[in-house]
């Protein structure tokens, strides 16, 4: 197995006396995609700004690979709306070289939009730009805040299809957040439910069976997720009776830590 690009070992940050994230330890591989869903407040970002070094832990450790490039995404293109800029020179002020800009456009599928006005582009567009802008760095590692907020649900089943492409030809390991939990059971290889503790985390097909991932989203949430993931707790003989075995408990592909009341 490689070694982890980022390292936290059960990272605390207070504010003001306000736990927001609580021990969290985990490690992102190269090849990894690893997904953090949890409701608002939940300490997402903030994990994320620790994982950055934007946010100093009040306890625990961060241990980047040394030299380790991140490629960063925002959630939204913030850009001063009078402000007359195309995509080319966007990309330009990333300071990498035109030609690779113009690679990392055609990689996001938004090279035709090279002269065009950021302000013109459409939701999905300005996410793609940012992931471009992102990948001119050649990331070691991408961390995606909410890639897909404000990105119709076909546009976002593209999204996340276009970074298992990059994670798969650029080999680089990727942590995001996400609200869209249909998207991500489908499009993650491990989530992490967060509620400024690590709730449960695991397989999809596991975690949405584990009763803490129900106690956080729901019982309807969990359901409909579920769904995503046809579970197998039985075989058929060969006259096509059910079998029936024992089924998989969450423990045997995932972790999942007690949960204390807030
Ligand atoms: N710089 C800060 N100073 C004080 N409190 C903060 C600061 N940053 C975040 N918080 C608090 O920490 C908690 C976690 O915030 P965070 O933004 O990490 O949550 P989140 O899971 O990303 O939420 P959302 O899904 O709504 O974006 C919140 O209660 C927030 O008010």
């Amino acid at each position: 197995m490689t070694e982890p690009l980022v390292t936290l070992d059960a990272v605390t940050v207070r504010f003001d006396g306000r736990t927001a994230v609580d021990r969290v330890t985990l490690s992102i591989r190269r090849g990894d995609i690893l997904t953090i869903i949890g409701p608002n407040g939940a300490g997402k970002t903030t994990l994320i700004k620790a994982l950055l070094g934007l946010q100093p832990p009040t306890a625990g450790t961060v241990t980047r690979q040394p030299g380790l490039v991140i490629g960063y995404v925002p959630q939204n293109l913030h850009m001063e709306a009078t402000l007359p800029l195309s995509v080319r020179r966007f990309m330009a002020l990333s300071g990498r070289p035109a030609e690779e800009c113009a690679q990392a456009l055609a990689r996001t599928g938004i090279g035709h939009l090279a002269d065009a006005s950021i302000h013109h582009l459409s939701g999905g567009e300005k996410q793609r730009l940012l992931l471009a802008r992102a990948l001119a760095r050649r990331p070691d590692l991408l961390v995606l805040d909410e890639p897909a907020q404000g990105v119709d649900i076909n546009g976002q089943a593209a999204l996340y299809h276009l970074i298992r492409e990059l994670r798969d030809q650029l080999n680089c390991g990727v942590i995001m957040i996400s609200h869209d939990l249909h998207l991500v059971m489908a499009a993650t290889d491990k989530v992490i439910c967060l509620n400024q503790h690590v709730c449960c985390s695991g397989y999809p097909a596991d975690i949405s069976h584990d009763p803490a991932f129900i106690e956080t989203f729901g019982r309807s949430v969990a359901e409909s997720v579920a769904v995503y993931h046809h579970h197998h707790n039985h075989r058929h003989n060969l006259h096509g009776d059910v079998i029936p075995t024992i089924p998989e408990t969450s423990d045997s592909h995932g972790h999942r830590c007690s949960h204390e009341p807030h």
